[in-house]
């Protein structure tokens, strides 16, 4: 079979755009992610703490830092003449079909590094069929990222609140607005030892910044004698300006700022759970129920124990636990588990990864250790800094240019072809 010159298809529409399409990449100018981080971290250089908040890490960055190190080690062997033409990005999880093994993965507070807040990426990813997942800590309600991502997929992430009422009032709001997958984060029970957030007092909540889910919910702001208020007057939504507005006793500022602690407290940290506690979440929502932010392989046999429906292996990209196994390490010894595996290929179980994905090539070695679809974290919050929505659109065109690429040049038709196939495509190297 040969191609026509005008067709092309063995370059991937990413590719044939770029090149036949002259003027690069835009709006983003580079596909570099080293390259787009800097842009972002120029864009908001009047405000540090919040880049430093966005692109930061736990402790010494160790964790961060590992998590592409390691990935780095796994490297692809490349087959020829596989004739891989128009390669297959598809992937199926809990009975849908999606265009590729991408998510957007949760990520809150995204208003401290744009205007358009989550909307930016709730809009670019209902545009391009990925799915997007909300976080807990949004600077926009349910309701109005629902609206936002309009038929787009999307699931809901949850920060566990303290009260069964809240939880559950805030998971019905997620079913009727559209959230089809629950993601419950298991590893932030408390933000991990940040040393530049610490230096700056850099926390959006106790700004009042972030706490939208909680004063758009009628249950929580109940208990606060309140009623709840779609649009809490939040503007500026970056956090230093915030402080200064508290500073100057602004009583807006303080307002937010009050109910930003009581949100804190609710819903956001300083409250460790049991398994056991899994259950009544469980029982209540009827969809596809993720835990996130499981590294160790018996806690992924425990999810599988509980009856959950998958787990992201995360390391919440080094945010958490200074000093952490590599998520990669990590899906790689998870994926040993003769239960996991089962439990996988029985369909029952989905095993998603993050932490560190930037490339093609991540996308591939996650999936052939087993990963049936990934997240993408900075690098969508680096688009949305630089340009928005389209910056975020940017983003996912570039990651699934590479991918389609990336799997041609391995001699992959599709990702099905690297999925669970570690020891036919993959080496260690060590160095
Ligand atoms: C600024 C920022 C905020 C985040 N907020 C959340 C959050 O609200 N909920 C959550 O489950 N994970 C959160 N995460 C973790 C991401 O979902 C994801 O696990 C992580 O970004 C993956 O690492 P990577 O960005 O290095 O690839 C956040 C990450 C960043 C960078
Ligand atoms: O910073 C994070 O990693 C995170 O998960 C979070 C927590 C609270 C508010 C915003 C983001």
């Amino acid at each position: 079979m040969s191609n026509t010159s005008s067709d092309l298809p063995q370059w991937g529409a990413y590719m044939r755009e770029i090149y036949l399409g002259g003027k690069g990449p835009q709006p983003l100018g580079t596909v570099v992610f080293e390259e787009i981080e800097k842009k972002a971290i120029e864009k908001l250089k009047g405000t540090p703490g919040a880049f430093l908040y966005s692109g930061g890490s736990a402790g010494t960055w160790s964790t961060y830092n590992g998590n592409s190190i390691a990935l780095n080690k796994f490297r692809i062997i490349p087959r020829m003449l596989v004739p891989c033409n128009n390669r297959d990005l598809r992937v199926t999880l809990f009975g849908v079909t999606y265009p590729s093994p991408v998510l957007i993965a949760p990520i809150g507070v995204q208003g401290t590094f744009s205007e358009e807040g989550e909307f930016a990426a709730a809009r670019a990813a209902a545009k391009l069929g990925v799915p997007f997942i909300m976080s807990s800590a949004s600077t926009r309600s349910i309701e109005q990222v629902a609206n936002a991502n309009g038929n787009g997929p999307r699931w809901y992430q949850l920060y566990w609140p303290v009260h069964e009422d809240v939880t559950f009032s805030l998971l019905k709001r997620a079913k009727d607005n559209g959230f089809t997958g629950l993601v419950v984060t298991l590893d932030t029970m408390s933000l991990g030892w940040r040393p530049h957030d610490l230096e700056t007092s850099y926390l959006p909540f106790a700004h009042g910044v972030g706490t939208q889910v909680g004063t758009s919910d009628p249950v929580f702001m109940a208990k606060l004698g309140r009623k709840p208020v779609d649009d809490i007057p939040e503007f500026p939504y970056d956090s230093l300006a915030k402080q200064k507005l508290l500073a100057e006793g602004d009583s807006g500022a303080r307002d937010a700022a009050h109910i930003g602690y009581e949100w804190l407290k609710e819903a956001n940290f300083g409250f460790y759970r049991s398994w056991e506690d899994v259950k009544p979440l469980r029982d209540f929502w009827e969809g596809p129920l993720l835990l996130k932010g499981i590294q160790h392989v018996e806690d992924a046999e425990k999810a599988i124990d509980i009856g959950v429906d998958g787990i992201v292996v995360s390391n919440h990209g080094g945010r958490q636990l200074d000093g952490a196994i590599p998520s990669i390490y990590a899906l790689e010894s998870i994926m040993k588990s003769e239960k996991v595996k089962a439990a996988q290929k029985s369909g029952k179980f989905t095993v998603l990864f993050d932490s560190g994905i930037r490339t093609g090539s991540d996308i591939i070695k996650a999936m052939a250790l087993g990963a049936q679809a990934v997240l993408i974290g900075r690098p969508y919050v680096y688009g949305a800094t630089i340009a928005g929505q389209a910056g975020v659109e940017q983003i996912i065109k570039i990651i699934l240019g590479d991918l389609d690429i990336s799997l041609a040049q391995a001699g992959l038709k599709g990702v099905a072809d690297a999925h669970g196939r570690a020891e036919q495509i993959l080496t260690k190297v060590d160095f």
